[in-house]
């Protein structure tokens, strides 16, 4: 049977300091760091066949502390654009409370929550998960359909995205999604991909 893993990268520079990150490439705190060792310790029964992550540096270290931690190394490691986090467009550097007294929490909400909210110049979610999905589609699904082991390292709302896919979620329901930093998702999968477990760790 296929199982596929979701991790979210640890805590980076610019979480810890409230910054809206999307394609600034960032690198971990040591807590973020510790987190991703944890997210290892978590996974110590679980063989991978094939890793998957990000071309941002944050997602890269994550995955190679995972791999590290359960002694898997060797595991055949893909980065790819496709799960980059969102395009936050010019919100981009800015400080999160700062941008909430600028334009009032309701706003800063849809930009950041919001399934169809587009953020100045950035990426809706809709639009993430259209380039998440497809590559989910194109490069992962293949391999749980031959029962591989699949792990993948991404971002806060690249991995919303990719979960109300996986998941059937509503519009609702994804906005309402929070994922925390290292945070592990593991789907159990028959061979039409219908999940018969999903459970966090
Ligand atoms: O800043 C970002 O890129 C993301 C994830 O850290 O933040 P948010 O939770 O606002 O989507």
């Amino acid at each position: 049977m296929g199982f596929l893993v979701l991790v979210r990268h640890g805590q980076s520079v610019a979480n810890l300091a409230n910054v809206f990150t999307g394609w600034l490439d960032v690198a971990l705190t040591p807590q973020g760091e510790a987190e991703a060792r944890q997210a290892g310790a978590k996974l110590r029964d679980f063989h991978f066949d094939q890793a998957y992550c990000s071309t941002l540096v944050r997602s890269k270290l994550t995955l190679t502390l995972i791999l590290e931690q359960l002694h898997q190394a060797t595991v055949p490691v893909h980065a790819a654009d496709a799960l980059r986090e969102r395009m936050y467009g010019s919100l981009q550097g800015l400080n999160k409370a700062e941008t909430i007294r600028r334009y009032g929490q309701p706003q800063v909400d849809r930009w950041r929550r919001g399934y169809e909210d587009a953020p100045p110049d950035g990426e809706t979610l809709h639009h993430t998960q259209q380039r998440v999905v497809a590559y989910y589609e194109q490069e992962i699904a293949p391999q749980l359909r031959l029962g591989k082991h699949v792990l993948v390292v991404s971002h806060g709302n690249t991995l919303r995205a990719l979960r109300m896919q996986l998941e059937h979620l509503s519009v609702a329901q994804v906005e309402a999604l929070e994922i925390p930093t290292g945070g592990v998702r593991v789907y159990e999968l028959t061979p039409m991909l219908t999940a018969s477990r999903m459970y966090d760790l």
